[in-house]
């Protein structure tokens, strides 16, 4: 029976509903449903050969295997090597996989500059390691943070009271009394034809040094913790410094496959655990000791003293001082550490260069100790040490950014909950801007007064971008230019043959990029003694 409902289409005319019929019957007579499933099929093979092309995404590398992606291929010892060599193969931005994750590599100035300014809010977040969750309390260290008001205080209050210009400003007396020390160290028992001096426990002590009397207002050359026993400053370096970074650095699965984070991987977290341990007891030692001095002698314009008088006004009460306080000690002293030791492991080897800074130095100061108003006037020195992280950037790849939303990059599209890499050694190495990437030579930033490490040029950016940009440039920087200063003005430096140190390997995957040997620096001196302020 026919249905005596009629269609839209039928009531406007009749008669094409009969034309439409006898033409179907004519051509295809009983082969309806075949051809009906061949129009389908040919739809569908359209739809999946362009898709990829619809999606827009990066170029993926090639050898993507099934459940770990491409983490084969990253097995060498310098994973942001192959980082920068897939950039010359595959363009600047490229896809990859690494366990379970959609990982985006950005290895040019202007990706990075749209990636961490321009579309600064739909990737304000990191994916760290679990390390750092284990170690960092949760969330309680800022560069764990999820951007958001929270975070804002806590940055706001760390620049304001500690790392700001400012307040790095007022830090000036205090460095240069360290230096002095460092370098009066340096004279003890040097004959003057010189010695072979360990010049990274030199600098180390410095920087550690410089750091507790900035947080806490005193730096213990040793005390006893109750738990572990009796420590030296090299151990108590060790205790808040190396371990921990040693922890983050270890590779651990869950991270890569985050629907299995529930599980236990039990290496990782009992290197974790022992870590945190120890920081713990050595952090609440050391809050004793400044509990004991504020009740002694009052504030002495530590941070310790800021965040104690600011606690209450603090957001974020559930981020325990110890946590504050040692997170700024890990990231000041290893990063400084690193690009210390490489500048003058590369004056040590370059005396053309040495020479020409210490008389840049002598320039401007005669002879007087240099201080830090005359910083301004060494364009050298500025110079070597943007070279320095050029070449040798202490941070090779940031912590992953994770995209908040979907959104596009390089004209490509990046889907919501991708990682985003950022390769700054590949950006420093890029052969197209940088001729001769891999010979350090300062002259190329001299040249090139645009170069401001990340603040509006991208060329070199050891610390970052926008608005997550390291905010310990500024006491990074000063710590850099007093400290190679002080030791160039008073020492001459040279790389002894028989070292074992003349290569310039830096260590393997680890977070930073330490030289993988100590430095031994044959070390003379250029004066008698410290020179007059
Ligand atoms: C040469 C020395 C240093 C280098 C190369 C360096 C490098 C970096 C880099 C690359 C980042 C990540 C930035 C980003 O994701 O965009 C960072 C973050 C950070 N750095 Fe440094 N840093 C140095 C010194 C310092 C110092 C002296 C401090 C002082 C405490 C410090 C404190 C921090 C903090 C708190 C963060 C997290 C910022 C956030 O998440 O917003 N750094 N640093």
């Amino acid at each position: 029976m026919e249905s005596t409902e009629k269609s839209p289409f039928q009531m406007v005319d009749p008669y094409i509903e009969k034309i439409k019929k006898s033409l179907i019957t004519r051509y295809l007579g009983d082969n309806v449903p075949t051809v009906l499933i061949a129009i389908a099929l040919f739809g569908l093979s359209i739809y999946f050969l362009t898709s990829k092309k619809r999606r827009n995404y990066p170029p993926a590398i090639h050898g993507t295997l099934p459940i770990i992606g491409n983490m084969l291929q990253l097995r060498e010892r310098k994973p942001y090597q192959t980082l920068t060599r897939w950039a010359e193969k595959y363009g600047p931005i490229y896809r990859l996989r690494i366990g379970a994750l959609n990982v985006v590599v950005l290895n040019s100035d202007d990706l990075i500059k749209e990636a961490l300014v321009t579309k600064y809010d739909s990737i304000s977040n990191r994916r760290l390691p679990l390390a750092v969750e284990i170690l960092g309390h949760d969330k309680s260290t800022l560069v764990a943070r999820d951007y958001g008001p929270h975070y804002s205080a806590r940055k706001r209050h760390l620049v304001t009271h500690l790392l700001g210009p400012m307040a790095q400003k007022e830090k000036r007396s205090l460095r240069h009394e360290l230096v002095v020390r460092m370098i009066n160290g340096m004279f003890e028992d040097m004959p003057t034809e010189g010695k072979v001096v360990h010049m990274r426990h030199v600098l180390n002590n410095f920087l550690f040094e410089n750091t507790m009397h900035q947080l806490f207002g005193f730096a213990p050359k040793e005390m006893y913790v109750p738990g572990i026993g009796f420590l030296f400053r090299e151990q108590m370096c060790k205790i808040l410094v190396d371990d921990p970074i040693d922890a983050i650095s270890l590779i651990d699965w869950r991270s890569l496959w985050p629907i299995f984070k529930w599980a236990s991987n039990e290496k990782v977290e009992s290197v974790c655990k022992q870590a945190a341990r120890q920081r713990d007891l050595l952090c609440e030692e050391l809050l004793k000791m400044y509990k004991i001095q504020f009740a002694l002698k009052g504030p002495t314009g530590c941070y310790a003293d800021h965040l104690h008088q600011d606690a209450e006004f603090l957001p974020d009460k559930y981020s325990p001082i110890l946590y504050i306080l040692w997170e700024s000690v890990i990231e000041s002293v290893d990063t400084v550490s690193v690009a210390s030791e490489w500048i003058i492991y590369e004056l040590a080897r370059n005396p053309h260069v040495q020479d020409r800074l210490y008389q840049e130095i002598k320039n401007v100061s005669g002879d007087r100790m240099i201080n830090e108003d005359d910083m301004a006037n060494l364009p050298y020195l500025g110079a070597v040490i943007k070279e320095t992280l050029r070449l040798y950037n202490p941070v090779t790849v940031l912590f992953t950014r994770l995209t908040g939303e979907d959104m596009t990059l390089g004209g490509y599209n990046i889907p919501k909950g991708w990682d985003v890499l950022i390769n700054q050694w590949g950006i420093g190495m890029d052969k197209r801007r940088w001729p001769d990437a891999d010979v350090w030579d300062p002259e190329r930033c001299l040249r090139d007064p645009s170069i401001d490490l990340g603040f509006k040029d991208f060329k070199i950016t050891p610390f970052g971008g926008g608005k997550r940009m390291c905010p310990g440039i500024h006491m990074a920087m000063a710590t850099l230019l007093v400290e190679v200063c002080g030791l160039v003005q008073h020492f001459e430096f040279s790389v002894p043959p028989d070292e074992g140190n003349a290569d310039a390997e830096s260590s393997q995957v680890s977070f930073t990029t330490h030289k993988a040997t100590p430095l031994l620096a044959f070390t003379k001196p250029r004066v008698k003694g410290v020179l007059p302020s």
